[in-house]
């Protein structure tokens, strides 16, 4: 028995499992074909954004909605008219309400601040959630609900907008990152573990210019920010909760200082108080940690104090404060070889790897789909000249081919790409950091004639020893530098346009 025909129950169910599933694994397609049946258009496997037309729909995307549209009404009184209706009906139920107050608030929730939308929302909500002599056991309250609502949306572009591509290893990192943020389960996600996420750090590896940042950024901006029913608003800003702090850039005191903050007189310097990121940071805001890797193991020893207790004590003082907000951290290196080194604490790793996103390099994702280089080009050259992108991009692709091998490596990753691409648009040239570290001629001329400043002596001899090094750590060494300084040289270096040298034409 039941309140359903078989074909409802089973378009109810497949609604409700499309609203709860990851959109970024092929999963979502098949759901989408369950609930359109001869309708459904099909597209690729994965869905990603083209940069061309950032704005198309998903093409199975409004029909569906007009289906379930269509439909709610005469299933709403099938459940009233019920004697006996089982739990999972009222549930796919329930759900299915959920998914079309999505996709009809949809365009409107890209607006937050006061919320008037929320008066309507909840009207909607009243009028399709409750059915006459029927309870919903699960359902979960209409604020919560819009905020949950809210958060999707965020989550949905930071990611789909920002990692661009169509291969599998950029649909399988959009899939680690929606569930890093929302869990593989995002029914249970809603009714309890919201609460929690903020704290479970997250760890991002992945090589040098694989968007890290870009993806700490993504789930910052993708946390769960409570909706206030009474005063119809968010209780805190999105914007304002990403705070991240460069362990490769600074000195051990200095990033005391930044993460923990310091009392006046702590250290030679310190002549105020000052609070530091983890108490800055809201309960909806995320602390990033980039070049994790880089950071001393007294700190370290702190920080596992951070991730286990969510206690810390500022620099010079003894009070213990706490943290609220959540842990993101990235790097580059090789954490377990780093603890066999004894370079990383073994107990800080386990702490920080409960939550894994690994990036996969530029060369992954081209030989998985080499046609993504266009779409890449277009987006950097898009990020690079704005308007004139349409008209630059055919230089720049032009550029590419004539000049560099087809199976060129891209060993910079994505920032490489884009300091191609803007070498091309302002110089018509680029010279990879291989080619330009051997360009001996330029540099024996430029030496010769005088036209060298110390700088960019110094940076031509950083990523020279780098090149050969394969590594930081060891330029450092052979030149008797930090670490720090011969990074920095080395991406001055790329970033001069590394051909010219300083040569005067
Ligand atoms: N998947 C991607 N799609 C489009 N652009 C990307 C992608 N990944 C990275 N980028 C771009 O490449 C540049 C470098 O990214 P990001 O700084 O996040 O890399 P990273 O891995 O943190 O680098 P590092 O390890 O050197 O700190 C940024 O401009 C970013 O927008």
């Amino acid at each position: 028995m039941g309140a359903f025909h078989e074909s409802d129950r089973h378009f109810l169910h497949s609604v409700a499992n499309l609203g709860y599933c990851n959109p970024f694994l092929t999963e979502r397609v098949e759901l989408e074909r369950a609930v359109l049946g001869r309708e459904f258009q099909s597209g690729g496997p994965v869905w990603s954004a083209s940069v061309s037309d950032p704005a198309a729909t998903r093409p199975n995307v409004p029909p569906i909605t007009r289906k379930v549209e269509a439909a709610i009404g005469r299933l709403r009184q099938c459940l009233a008219d019920a004697a006996d209706v089982q739990p999972e009906e009222l549930s796919d139920y329930a759900e299915t309400v959920h998914y079309l107050l999505y996709h009809r608030y949809y365009p409107r929730f890209a607006n937050p601040g006061k919320q008037p939308l929320y008066r309507d929302f909840l009207a909607d909500w009243n009028r399709l959630c409750h059915v006459p002599g029927k309870r919903f056991e699960s359902a979960l309250p209409p604020a919560h609900l819009f905020a949950c609502f809210r958060q999707i949306q965020r989550a949905f572009h930071a990611i789909y907008d920002r990692i661009i591509g169509n291969s599998m290893p950029a649909a399988r990192l959009r899939a680690s990152i929606w569930q890093s943020v929302f869990t593989h389960d995002m029914r249970r996600y809603h009714r309890t573990l919201y609460r929690k996420m903020g704290e479970f750090p997250t760890l991002i590896t992945g090589p040098s210019g694989t968007g890290k940042e870009l993806i700490a950024r993504a789930i910052a901006g993708s946390r769960y920010v409570p909706f206030d029913p009474d005063r119809l608003e968010f209780l805190e800003p999105v914007a304002e909760s990403f705070l991240p702090i460069n362990l490769a850039a600074l000195s051990p005191t200095l990033i005391e200082s930044e993460l923990f903050g310091h009392r006046r007189g702590a250290f030679t310097g310190a002549i105020g108080d000052r609070h530091g990121w983890l108490e800055a940071c809201p309960e909806a805001g995320s602390v990033f940690l980039d070049e994790l890797g880089e950071m001393e193991h007294a700190i370290q020893v702190k920080l596992l104090r951070v991730i286990e207790t969510r206690c810390f004590s500022a620099v010079g003082d003894t009070a213990v404060r706490e943290f609220h907000g959540k842990l993101i951290a990235a790097t580059n290196r090789d954490l377990p070889r780093e603890i066999r080194a004894g370079r990383f604490r073994e107990d800080l790793y386990y702490r920080l790897c409960a939550d894994l996103i690994r990036t996969p390099s530029l060369a992954e994702q081209l030989a998985d789909a080499p046609e993504v280089m266009h779409e890449l080009l277009l987006h950097m050259t898009k990020r690079t000249v704005g308007d004139e992108a349409e008209r630059c991009l055919p230089e720049v692709e032009t550029w590419i081919g004539q000049n560099l091998p087809v199976d060129y490596a891209w060993p910079g990753n994505y920032r490489e790409l884009e300091q191609c691409v803007r070498n091309v648009v302002i110089r018509r040239s680029y010279r990879p950091l291989e080619a330009s570290v051997t360009a001996e001629d330029d540099l024996v001329t430029a030496f010769r004639n005088g036209t060298l400043t110390a700088e960019e002596l110094l940076a031509r001899y950083a990523a020279q020893v780098y090149q050969l090094t394969g590594s930081y750590e060891e330029a450092a060494r052979r030149m008797g530098l930090d670490r720090r300084t011969v990074k920095a040289k080395v991406e001055a270096f790329l970033q001069s346009g590394a051909p010219s040298l300083g040569l005067k034409s």
